[in-house]
């Protein structure tokens, strides 16, 4: 896997504009993005998932282009084969959790009930030590149990790159630095291509990926 990112876009707010001007190549299977509040860690991410257009550059995944603005290419969201997990897991409270995971499967709103049987949501449900729990709606599991069911929604289509949204951050400590192994773990056993984006050292060390260092909009030197 190799991801290759130069992107520019300029945001305007009420009295403010934030240039983000970020490049970096890497073929590691965990790059870590790393950087305080307000580094352009999310507008990055966002980027590269389809879900803001730069005003310049390029995004490339595997070889892949899926955004170049010399080119006139700019994928939607859908066909980018990249999967995101948002800082809160964004699950559906109305699904249980082997409808979430089918949910991964589904392109468009179709019912996901008709999914949770499907082999591929089985196979992730034992990956990811869910089968306890299929049945059950996400206020009724834990919260390293919803974060391990909102990696299996995003895994169960097989992108590309998966990319995950301050992973830990909605966690209790106590269950952080468990959690942390765990999806090291977990990239691990399943080569999972990975970029995560964190504000926390801990998450950077623990991570043992390729690091970038962000900071008012640019990759430091
Ligand atoms: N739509 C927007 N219009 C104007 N400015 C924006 C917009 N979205 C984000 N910004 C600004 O861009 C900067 C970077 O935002 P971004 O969300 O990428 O930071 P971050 O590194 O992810 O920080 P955090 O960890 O707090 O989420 C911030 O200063 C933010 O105020």
């Amino acid at each position: 896997m190799s991801v290759d990112i130069a992107i520019r876009k300029t945001l305007r707010g009420d009295a403010r504009q934030f240039e983000l001007d970020v490049q970096f190549a890497s073929a590691h299977r965990r790059i870590v993005l790393f950087g305080p509040s307000g580094a352009g860690k999310s507008l990055t991410l966002r980027a590269v998932a389809g879900l803001l257009s730069p005003d310049a550059g390029h995004v490339r995944v595997d070889g892949r282009t899926l955004f170049d603005s010399a080119a006139g290419v700019d994928r939607p969201a859908r066909e980018r084969g990249v999967a995101y997990v948002f800082q809160d897991y964004a699950l559906f409270p109305h699904l249980t959790v082997a409808q979430n995971i089918g949910f991964g499967l589904v392109r468009g709103w179709f019912n996901p009930s008709r999914r949770e049987h499907d082999e591929r949501v089985r196979h992730w449900l034992d990956v990811f030590d869910l089968g306890g729990v299929a049945n059950s709606y996400p206020s009724r599991i834990s919260g390293g149990q919803r974060q391990r069911v909102a990696v299996a929604r995003a895994v169960v289509a097989e992108p590309r790159l998966v990319l995950l949204d301050e992973p830990f951050a909605a966690l209790d400590p106590a269950l952080r630095g468990r959690m942390r192994n765990e999806l090291l773990t977990l990239q691990q056993r399943l080569d999972l291509p990975m970029l995560v984006i964190t504000h926390d050292p801990a998450d950077v060390e623990a991570l043992e990926g390729h690091t970038i260092a962000l900071r008012d909009g640019r990759v430091c030197p």
